[in-house]
């Protein structure tokens, strides 16, 4: 298992045809959800006032998160931070 923290800041282009542009967040919306059905996309927040979003994933290994992020079809259009986490010493649940 293995966490990361990642922020996704969407950047679609104005002049990006409007059928594509809903077509394609329909298919990002199919996709982010299946995996957060399988567990893998364990949280999804929108930040306040921004079109970004905050995630937290739970996969076996950095190329398992690479490909499911490469696989997003809004990828094209949004630029990524990625962080991975490890469990801090001082916390007391299991
Ligand atoms: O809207 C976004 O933040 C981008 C992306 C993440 C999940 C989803 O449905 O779209």
């Amino acid at each position: 298992m293995a966490l990361f923290h990642v922020r996704m800041d969407v950047k679609i282009p104005h002049d990006l045809d409007p059928e594509v542009r809903a077509e394609t967040v329909a298919r990002e919306k199919a996709y982010s959800q299946e995996l957060q059905r399988s567990g893998k996309w364990k949280e999804l927040w929108r930040i306040v006032g921004q079109y970004s979003n905050i995630s937290i994933f739970d996969v076996e290994s950095a190329d398992e998160l690479h490909e499911l992020l490469q696989g997003l079809p809004l990828f094209p259009y949004m630029d990524m931070e990625v962080m991975a986490l490890t469990r801090h010493p001082s916390r007391i649940d299991d």
